[in-house]
């Protein structure tokens, strides 16, 4: 049977009925799995306390999500998160319906409704993850209200021109934007775009002062394990939109005593800072836990593992994981962030997450664009090694083993990026040749490599040792 509103009984039941008396008081771009296991949920949990009173309107930035948005649809907004792992050293398992959506639109053919939403005083918040390549400027013609434009800020641009149209400066017209998206700064990129985009549309001058005024663009970082759901603990339905994660979550917001005020997470003892700085937490995310993902997750696939957790059961892959985080990613983070002790038990409680039994977390998906991501979660943190340390064994042999992943003949291993036919092309016949080639080639790496000490020669004798003995004896060669 399918999850309906109808299936419900119980708690579950007086939980729907209790959520469907709340007005829509958020637009949300982006219906992935990443905002089903996280914001939505801490909404669900801040209705349920009482604390917020508002739903979730729901559309999708592209027409690929069409399809999420019609099991929306069918399942009247409900979905469940399954939560897996250890908590204190215990085993957590427990199923929650999540009851904070309310509607789903599909932005390819119900484009109208969305911007009737944003002209709606009840609707404060507008919410986003639209991966890291959403938010991006594109040049897009200025968009009727029939069809939407085709990028995630241009979409945002037009929603907040229409409000700005209907509601103008009275107070009830003020919106707070919170993009979700793994980027430096992200509210204040998507400003800068959205801005473009009313310039480019010749928009009036009133409405950027408007945008400026009454609008609140909040940096975050978000951070929780969230995976598709895969069976356990069984359900006593059939939920197209299940998805499982981890025990721990974590949401930092910067300043914005306006959404404090509506989200007042922190009162209601759900872990969400809101902190003048999130830079420090941010760091330590991008370096101990996605650097130390993209460089576990090549390494894994070479050694033809599926997931993280038979990473972490591997006796060499798991020392490996370890001592990078504990001997170089630490060491070389600590004088970037101003609470050290913080770093310190972030990286104690990753090395413990990547240890949940309970979570299937696929190499696969989460070597996609690895080239790209060892650029940013990786490279930044190879360089402070080097200086701090003298040298980073492990690092390089991370960015090896990336390296070696889009070596002609890899292309089981070799994830979609798009650099993947760059870096390709950079291999030749003898090794030292192409590490000169791939190391010193500074759009790969936003670095030439071949100048910091050691890396030049680490990445060879890696590389070597890995084509003649295989990638696990290369590790334990290290
Ligand atoms: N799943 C996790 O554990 C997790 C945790 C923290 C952060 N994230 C971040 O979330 C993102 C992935 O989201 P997900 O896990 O929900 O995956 P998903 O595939 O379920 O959802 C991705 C969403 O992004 C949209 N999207 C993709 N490319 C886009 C583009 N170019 N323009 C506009 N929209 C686009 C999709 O339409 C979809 O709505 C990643 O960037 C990741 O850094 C994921
Ligand atoms: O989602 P990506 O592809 O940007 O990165 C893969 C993982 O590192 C990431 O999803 C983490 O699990 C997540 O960022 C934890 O909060």
């Amino acid at each position: 049977m399918r999850l309906h509103a109808g299936a419900l009984d119980g708690e579950a039941r007086a939980s729907f009925e209790r959520a469907r008396a709340m007005p829509i008081r958020v637009i949300q771009i982006g219906e992935g799995i990443f905002l089903r296991g996280f914001v939505d949920w801490l909404v669900h949990r801040l209705n349920e306390s009482g604390a917020f009173q508002g739903r979730i309107a729901v559309v999708n930035p592209r027409p690929s999500g069409t399809h999420h948005i019609h099991q929306f649809q069918e399942q009247e907004g409900l979905y469940t998160v399954t939560v897996r792992g250890l908590q204190d050293g215990n085993p957590v398992e427990h199923a929650e319906l999540v009851t904070s959506v309310a509607r789903a639109f599909d932005s390819t053919c119900e484009w109208s409704q969305v911007l009737q939403l944003a002209r709606d005083p009840h609707v404060e918040i507008a919410l986003s993850n639209t991966t890291e390549l959403g938010v991006r400027y594109e040049p897009v013609p200025r968009p009727s209200s029939e069809a939407p434009p085709a990028t995630y800020p241009a979409k945002l641009a037009q929603c907040l021109y229409e409000r700005y149209r209907a509601l103008g400066w009275q107070e009830a017209g003020r919106m707070v934007v919170v993009p979700c998206e793994l980027i430096d700064d992200n509210g204040q990129q998507l400003r800068s775009i959205v801005e473009r985009h009313a310039a480019d549309w010749g928009l009036e001058d009133d409405f950027y002062r408007w945008l400026r005024d009454r609008v609140e663009f909040c940096d975050t970082l978000v951070d929780r394990i969230v995976t598709p759901y895969a069976g356990h603990p069984p359900l006593p339905y059939e939920d197209a939109l299940a998805v499982t994660v981890e025990p721990y979550y974590l949401f930092a917001i910067r300043g914005s005593e306006r959404l404090k005020a509506l989200w007042p997470f922190a009162e209601v003892g759900l872990n969400v800072h809101y902190a003048d700085d999130i830079r420090d937490f941010r760091l330590q995310k991008l370096r101990a836990l996605n650097g130390t993902h993209t460089a576990l997750a090549n390494l894994g696939l070479m050694a033809g593992l599926e997931t993280v957790l038979e990473v972490m059961q591997h006796p060499t892959l798991s020392q490996f994981v370890h001592q990078l985080v504990q001997d170089e990613i630490v060491p070389a983070t600590e004088s970037r962030v101003t609470r050290p002790e913080m770093l310190r038990a972030f990286a104690r409680d990753v090395l413990e997450r990547f240890q949940n039994p309970y979570l299937e977390h696929k190499l696969r998906s989460i070597a996609t664009n690895a080239i790209s991501k060892a650029r940013i979660r990786l490279v930044p943190t190879l360089l402070d090694a080097v200086e701090r340390l003298g040298e980073a064994r492990r690092l390089t042999a991370a960015i090896a083993a990336v390296s070696l992943a889009y070596r002609p003949g890899m292309r089981d291993v070799a994830a979609s990026d798009p650099a993947a036919d760059r870096l390709m092309s950079l291999w030749q016949e003898d090794l030292e040749g192409s590490a000169r080639a791939i190391l010193s080639d500074a759009e790969l790496w936003s670095a030439d490599l071949t100048e910091v000490p050691g890396v030049l020669d680490g990445w060879v004798r890696f590389v070597a040792t890995a084509l003649s003995r295989g990638p696990v004896e290369a590790i334990a060669s290290l």
